[in-house]
C-alpha cells in the first residue's frame, strides 16, 4: 500500500478522527487510500503541534521511532510532508483496540493475561534500554493492545538517549507526569532505573484494571493528612517516608513484590527489565 520505503503521499491520507494529544503533537486516525476506493489501510498520523514548534525534538522523536523494530513497540510506517508542505508528519500503525487504560476496565482479563501483558512490556522496555533509550513516560495510557493478546509501547515523545558511559539523563524542566521516581522529582534525573520505577506504577495500574478511582495520583492524594492538590514537594516527602501505592485488590503477593522492588528508593537497587521478564514468567506459572 505505501511506496515501500516509508514515503507516504499526503494527498492519499484521508482524516477520519482525532486519536489524542501526545507529548509532542496531535495524532489523527487516517485512511491511506492511494486507490481512492476505500480499500486503503488505517494509519495513525502524528503532526507536530505548531505552537511549541520544537522541530529538533520532533525530528528526534521520528528518528527514535524509525530506529526501533520490536513486536512490543508501536510500528513506524513512514513519514510525509504536512498539507501545505511546511511540517513533517509521522505515520504509525493503527491499533484499533486502543490503549490498556481503555481496554482493561471494560474487559477485565484474567490475572494470568495481565502478567502476559506485563511480560511483553518488559520485553519491549528491555529492547528499548538495549538501544540506550529511556522512555520517560511509561504508563498504561501509553500501552496499546493489538488483537487482544499483544501489547505495544507507544508515545516516544519524551524518549531520550543515555550517552555511552553516562547512567542518567538530566532534563531541564520536569514535564507534568503523575508519579515519578524520587530522583526524577528531586533532580530531574532520568535513567533506565526510573523507567523501571514507572513500570512498577504501570503494573499497579494493570492489576487495578486502570480503575480511575484507584489511580496513582488519587491514591497518593489519599495518603496526605489533608487531601490537597498533590504538589511535587508533597509527593517527594511521602516517597521519602517510604510511602508507596497500596496493593491493588486481589493482586497476588508475588506481583506486589515485583512492584515493591521497582519502587526501591535507590535506583541501583531496582531490577533491570531482563530480570523482570523472568519474574513475570515465573509468576505466570504460579498464578495459572
Ligand atoms: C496521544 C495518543 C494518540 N493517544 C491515544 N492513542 C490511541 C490509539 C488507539 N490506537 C492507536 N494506534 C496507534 C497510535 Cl500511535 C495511537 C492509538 N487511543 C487513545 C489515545 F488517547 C497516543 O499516541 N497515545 C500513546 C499510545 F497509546 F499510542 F501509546
Amino acid at each position: 500500500p505505501d511506496t515501500g520505503q516509508g514515503i507516504f503521499n499526503k494527498r492519499f491520507l484521508k482524516e477520519i478522527e482525532d486519536l489524542g494529544e501526545g507529548n509532542f503533537g496531535k495524532v489523527t486516525l487516517c485512511l491511506y487510500d492511494p486507490a481512492n476506493d476505500g480499500s486503503g489501510e488505517h494509519v495513525a498520523v502524528k503532526a507536530l503541534k505548531q505552537e511549541n514548534g520544537n522541530i529538533a525534538g520532533w525530528i528526534k522523536e521520528i528518528e527514535v521511532l524509525k530506529s526501533l523494530d520490536h513486536c512490543n513497540i508501536v510500528k513506524y510506517k513512514g513519514c510525509c510532508s504536512e498539507r501545505g508542505g511546511q511540517g513533517l508528519q509521522l505515520i504509525m500503525e493503527f491499533l484499533p483496540q486502543g490503549s490498556l487504560a481503555k481496554y482493561l476496565p471494560k474487559h477485565k482479563p484474567h490475572q494470568s493475561q495481565l502478567l502476559i501483558f506485563a511480560q511483553q512490556i518488559c520485553q519491549g522496555m528491555d529492547y528499548l534500554h538495549s538501544k540506550r533509550y529511556v522512555h520517560r513516560d511509561l504508563a498504561a495510557r501509553n500501552i496499546l493492545l493489538d488483537r487482544n493478546t499483544q501489547v505495544k509501547i507507544g508515545d516516544f515523545g519524551l524518549t531520550k538517549c543515555i550517552p555511552e558511559g553516562a547512567s542518567y539523563y538530566r532534563v531541564s524542566e520536569n514535564e507534568d507526569s503523575p508519579v515519578f521516581a524520587v530522583e526524577c522529582l528531586k533532580d530531574n534525573k532520568f535513567s533506565f532505573a526510573s523507567d523501571v520505577w514507572a513500570f512498577g506504577v504501570t503494573l499497579y495500574e494493570i492489576f487495578s484494571y486502570c480503575n480511575s478511582k484507584q489511580s496513582p495520583p488519587k491514591k497518593f492524594n489519599e495518603m496526605l493528612e489533608k487531601p490537597s492538590k498533590m504538589s511535587q514537594m508533597l509527593l517527594i516527602s511521602l516517597l521519602e517516608k517510604q510511602k508507596r501505592l497500596p496493593c491493588p485488590k486481589n493482586c497476588p503477593l508475588e506481583v506486589r513484590m515485583i512492584m515493591e522492588r521497582c519502587w526501591a528508593t535507590e535506583p541501583q537497587q531496582r531490577p533491570a527489565f531482563i530480570s523482570l521478564i523472568e519474574n513475570c514468567t515465573h509468576n505466570m506459572s504460579v498464578i495459572l
